[in-house]
């Protein structure tokens, strides 16, 4: 017997998962136990997708796949929040299982989709939302079931590592840049997300779930993206030996959960700063296992989609089995936020005025900021911190208003 799934989308990760399932049948039907059909796909423009119309049946109604009784898992690949979760709530409440790659939708009203799932014994399943085609979130549910996480930090845009990237090597402008991410199709349909760091805020919205147990929204932290960043502030940091990254935050501190999206400096050897374009990144440390850094494609058709297909598989097992219900992460725990305005890192300050060198120490030292590194680069002043808070830097911004921008030094 065959498991018929229906597609909600067939864009950049839907066309995947087509490919996939057409292509690597014959291992799909031994890992899984059953041959997977694709019954139907819910597309807005059937005539952009005639192409793949002798493949799959196109339809434009939603209602045609929730009354399919032949269909056992609904795959959303749509993207935003309405109608997708209207969609898999039907779904669910008809006793589907769900596939979903949507970090929107699980960061806003996960907890909501996960305790119908399992009120319907149905499974609901998101490896896809985080990284792509990393497998982090099924690797930190069954991996990490026993560590103790401490932190984790990473890189977890494609978009805006491959529009740093393309500036900083290529020489790109960001809007060139952004553009060429939008055609590999690695941005959202909508890129705001992707650059003002709302995307990256999601995904580690769901990380600290699988990771720290606990239940936060993307308005309990602060998020800052690249979109402010200018080509001379990449320039400069070069020369000053760091790379620029947008990263996700989510630590451990005293009890405390700290989260943060936001543009650090990696120094220009740190492993995590030769992590390029598309590719994301992870690193995690716990109790037991210590560091590790799990890297790979973090956007991207056939990678999410390889993704996508683990759950699709695992969901069809447990069909088989008839194990559908259980939760995708066990793991909860209550974890207070902690403010990040006190939480220490060393930080690059880079000031807009011709300063003098002295007048700036002399400021600083008087503020108590404890100076790694003074220079200066075209004109410009440059401060490498050791550790400071945001409370402090902010007395000096009080002070001081020429302060251009200000980054986390992380290792
Ligand atoms: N692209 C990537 O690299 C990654 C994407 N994701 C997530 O995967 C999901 C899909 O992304 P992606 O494939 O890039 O998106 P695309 O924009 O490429 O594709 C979206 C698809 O959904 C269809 N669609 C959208 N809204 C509706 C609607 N209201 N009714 C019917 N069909 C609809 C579109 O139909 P039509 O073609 O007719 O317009 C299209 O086929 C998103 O949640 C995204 O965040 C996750 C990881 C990586
Ligand atoms: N737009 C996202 C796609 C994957 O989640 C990104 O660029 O990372």
């Amino acid at each position: 017997m065959a498991i018929k799934i229906a597609l909600l989308g067939l864009g950049t990760v839907g066309s995947g998962v087509l490919k996939i399932i057409k292509n690597n049948q014959k291992k799909i039907k031994q890992t899984s136990g059953e041959e997977i059909v694709i019954k139907k796909a819910l597309v807005r423009n059937p005539a952009k997708h005639q192409n793949l119309a002798n493949e799959v049946e196109l339809t434009t109604s939603f209602d045609e796949i929730l009354h399919d009784s032949e269909i056992k898992i609904v795959v959303e690949l749509m993207g935003g929040l309405h109608p997708a979760k209207e969609y898999i709530t039907a779904a669910l409440k008809a006793g589907k299982n769900v596939v979903t790659a949507n970090k929107d939708l699980m960061a806003t009203f996960g907890s909501e989709l996960i305790s119908l799932a399992a009120n319907q014994q149905c499974d609901l399943m998101y490896d896809a939302s985080v990284a792509g085609g990393i497998p982090i979130l099924r690797t930190l549910s069954t991996s990490y079931a026993s560590d103790i996480i401490s932190e984790i930090q990473g890189i977890i845009n494609g978009t805006t590592n491959y529009i740093l990237s393309q500036m900083s090597e290529k020489g790109l402008s960001y809007e060139a840049a952004l553009k060429m991410a939008q055609q590999l199709g690695f941005a959202e349909a909508d890129p705001t997300n992707d650059v003002t760091g709302k995307d990256a805020a999601y995904k580690i919205v769901i990380l600290s779930k699988f990771a720290f147990g606990t239940k936060i929204g993307i308005n309990d932290f602060t998020i800052e993206g690249i979109n402010n960043l200018q080509d001379f502030d990449i320039r400069q940091a070069s020369r000053m030996g760091y790379v620029i990254k947008l990263i996700g935050i989510a630590k451990n501190i005293a009890g405390k959960l700290f989260v943060e999206v936001a543009p650090c400096l990696l120094p220009e050897n740190a492993i995590m700063a030769h992590i390029k374009n598309e590719l994301n990144a992870l690193q995690i440390k716990s109790q037991s296992l210590g560091t590790a850094i799990f890297t790979g494609p973090g956007a991207g058709s056939s990678a999410t989609a390889n993704s996508v297909m683990s759950d699709v598989i695992a969901e069809t097992s447990n069909f088989v089995k008839q194990i559908n219900g259980r939760p995708f992460s066990n793991f909860s725990r209550i974890m207070k936020l902690t403010s990040s305005e006190d939480v220490k890192y060393p930080y690059y300050l880079s000031f807009e005025a011709e300063e003098t060198l002295f007048a700036l120490s002399k400021l600083l030292s008087k503020l108590e900021i404890p100076i790694r590194e003074i220079k200066r680069i075209d004109k410009k002043t440059v401060v490498v911190t050791e550790d400071i808070s945001r409370r402090q830097l902010q007395d000096l911004a009080i002070q001081d208003s020429y302060l251009r921008a200000n980054y986390k030094i992380l290792q």
